[in-house]
């Protein structure tokens, strides 16, 4: 479990994560969401005590990260994969953080195993990895302790899309087995596929939080008649919101029930009754889109 409470960080006058509040629970992913700059790896860093927070409280499994007794052992964290040191072998890293979490070589095989990174491959030079290779051996890092809690700032990056389906299936795995898993990343098209839960945040402030399913879950109706003029006055003089599709129809601000009762009323036969495509995308970008443009600007 991570709870994050009116987290605060401010550089100077800038803010760079303004009072964020979020929980991560255990038996599910949580993906931490938000374009460039947004503060994810701000709030992420703070979690894990690398950076002082302003003000506001940030707990893990219960207590703040460094008051747990073993905390390489109990949080597995990835914060930076490109920052491997690029002389040492995959194998050496991960001893090395084996070493910190207090377990043996038989965890480093089999954390090396769980991220499918060959015996050849973990004796080679990590300057020599793609990324996608870092990015595993990161997850083995966070991993090799086994521990209840995985802090991962952006683990998809690099991975190809039959990568991230893979690293899907094993952080689920992690999940099933009651751990707590808080990822972030800037690409939606990621994070949808991996979380169960989603905390957006932009310019430093949470705009969007809840269940993939209820984020998704579309507000709007499309509807379609083979008599589309005349659905198209009956909305109208409905005084239902409604504005052409353009693969035919109408988009209604509305649940399917006003639009099926003012069929019946109508007498209008009706070849589509569908949830809005009202895609987590839109919402992504529509949330998002002014921060990321203040930002680069
Ligand atoms: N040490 C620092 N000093 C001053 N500003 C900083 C510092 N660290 C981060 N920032 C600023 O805080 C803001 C949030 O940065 P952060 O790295 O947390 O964003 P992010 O959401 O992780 O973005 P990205 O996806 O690019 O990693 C940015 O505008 C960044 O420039």
């Amino acid at each position: 479990m991570i709870q994050i409470e009116n987290l605060t960080k401010r550089y100077g006058r800038f803010t760079a994560v303004d009072g964020i509040s979020l929980t991560a629970e255990p038996g599910r992913i949580t993906g931490f969401l938000g374009p460039n700059g947004a503060g994810k790896s701000t709030a992420m860093r703070m979690l894990v005590g690398l950076t002082p927070p302003t003000s506001g409280t940030a707990t893990v499994l219960g207590r703040r990260y460094v008051d747990l007794t073993n905390p390489a052992a109990q949080v597995g964290t990835m914060l930076d994969a490109s920052a491997q040191h690029a002389g040492r072998t995959g194998r050496e890293v991960l001893t090395l953080a084996a070493m910190m979490a207090g377990v043996g070589r038989a965890e480093v095989d089999r954390a090396l195993e769980r991220v499918a990174l060959t015996p050849a491959e973990a004796d080679r030079r990590v300057g020599r990895y793609s990324l996608g290779m870092r990015q595993r051996l990161g997850l083995a890092g966070a991993l090799v302790g086994d521990p209840e809690v995985l802090v991962l700032d952006e683990p998809a990056n690099g991975l190809d899309p039959a990568g991230i389906r893979w690293m899907r299936s094993l952080l689920q795995e992690f999940a099933d087995e009651g751990g707590t898993v808080l990822l972030s990343s800037h690409l939606l098209h990621e994070v949808e596929q991996v979380a169960d839960d989603l905390v957006v945040i932009g310019r430093g402030r949470i705009v969007a939080r809840g269940t993939k399913e209820e984020l998704l879950r579309s507000s709007s109706t499309l509807v379609d008649s083979p008599e589309r003029a005349r659905l198209g006055q009956a909305l109208a003089r409905a005084g239902l919101p409604a504005e052409a599709h353009p693969t035919g129809g109408f988009l209604v601000e509305a649940g399917p029930e006003p639009l099926a009762r003012l069929a019946l009323a109508e007498q209008l036969p009706l070849t589509e009754v569908r949830p809005g495509d009202q895609r987590l995308e839109e919402l992504f970008l529509s949330l998002t889109a002014d921060d990321a443009r203040e930002h680069s600007a």
